[in-house]
């Protein structure tokens, strides 16, 4: 076990509640921050099904009392008391390094990390908002948080190792997740590879040249992955997946990572993938 102990997650989307959960799964004392009632409650509602699906399949034994260590809150300086935090709201770097400024302007303890679970925006960017660039560093999980056994770690140039010394404990010690070490480069590890590989399908779609099911089926049974490109981007979300793409094309300028036109049509549409219903596929 590490010396954190009061973790506060601020998103409680997608992955930010993932993060509560394994966090207080682990024991933590965990505090979400969303940024209204409405949000808070969706959180809310989107922590408890998932504790409940976990105790019903004999994961847990009691999703109330994990629930016990997770507070659901609208206001930021709830967390001024926290030994880490982790950022997961959307990824839009105004928004990201907005937020770190007024984290590190919070949250009291010097010796606090303030995380990001962002998936491509560079590190360096974050820790230069605040005064504590050594305690700044990249925590990326991967979705179902839950499910996923794999952590990116992403020092920037100024985080003080002691800092990522100290993460990896946290991951890996309290919460059994493996991590590997990445270099601050958009997309960093998993997603440099991921994205224009999701990317290649939608083309391949967007061509015609096969269905969206035989691209997918092509996967799942021709190189055993547990789910198809198209499938995937529907679980990631096609926004997300599009904000990544951005960030990797910004970064590097390849081709490779532009987002093809179908991508845009569905998100301009509202066609986000499972979060709205419908994407590649209808849920
Ligand atoms: C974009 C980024 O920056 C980074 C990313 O996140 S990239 C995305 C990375 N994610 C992936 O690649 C996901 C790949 N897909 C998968 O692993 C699987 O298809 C999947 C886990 C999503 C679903 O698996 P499945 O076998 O089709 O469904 P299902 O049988 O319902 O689930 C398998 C197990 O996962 C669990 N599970 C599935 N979804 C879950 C969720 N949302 N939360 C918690 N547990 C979940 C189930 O409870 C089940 O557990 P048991 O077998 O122990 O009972």
């Amino acid at each position: 076990m590490t010396d954190i102990q009061r973790v506060g997650v601020v998103g409680g989307g997608l992955m930010g509640s993932g993060i509560a959960e394994v966090s207080a799964r682990a024991g933590k004392d965990v505090i979400v921050v969303e940024s209204s009632a409405a949000a808070v409650d969706a959180a809310r509602n989107r922590l408890e099904a998932s504790l409940k699906r976990a105790e019903s399949r004999g994961k847990i034994e009691s999703a109330d009392a994990v629930l016990a260590n997770i507070r659901v809150v609208d206001d930021l300086t709830e967390l001024a008391d926290r030994d880490m935090v982790i950022e997961a709201i959307i990824e839009d770097e105004q928004a990201k390094t907005d937020l770190f400024r007024r984290l590190d302007e919070i949250v009291t303890s010097p010796e606090a990390i303030l995380a990001s679970n962002t998936s491509s925006i560079p590190i360096m960017k974050l820790a230069v908002a605040t005064k504590r660039p050594t305690h700044v560093l990249g925590v990326h999980f991967f979705n179902p948080v839950p499910v996923l056994k794999l952590v990116e770690l992403v020092p920037s140039l100024m985080t003080a190792e002691a800092t990522t010394e100290r993460a990896r404990g946290f991951v890996q010690d309290d919460l059994g997740k493996n991590a590997i070490d990445c270099q601050d480069r958009a997309g960093f590890v998993v997603n440099a590879l991921l994205i224009p590989f999701i990317l290649s399908a939608i083309r391949m779609l967007e061509s015609g040249f096969a269905t969206a099911e035989d691209i997918d089926q092509g996967f799942v049974l021709g190189a055993a992955h547990p789910q198809g490109p198209l499938a995937l981007a529907d679980l990631i979300g096609l926004d997300t997946t599009r904000a990544i793409a951005e960030s990797l094309y910004e970064e590097f300028k390849e081709p490779l990572y532009t987002a093809p036109p179908l991508l845009n049509r569905m998100v301009e549409a509202g066609l986000l993938g499972r979060k709205t219903g419908r994407g590649f596929y209808t849920y």
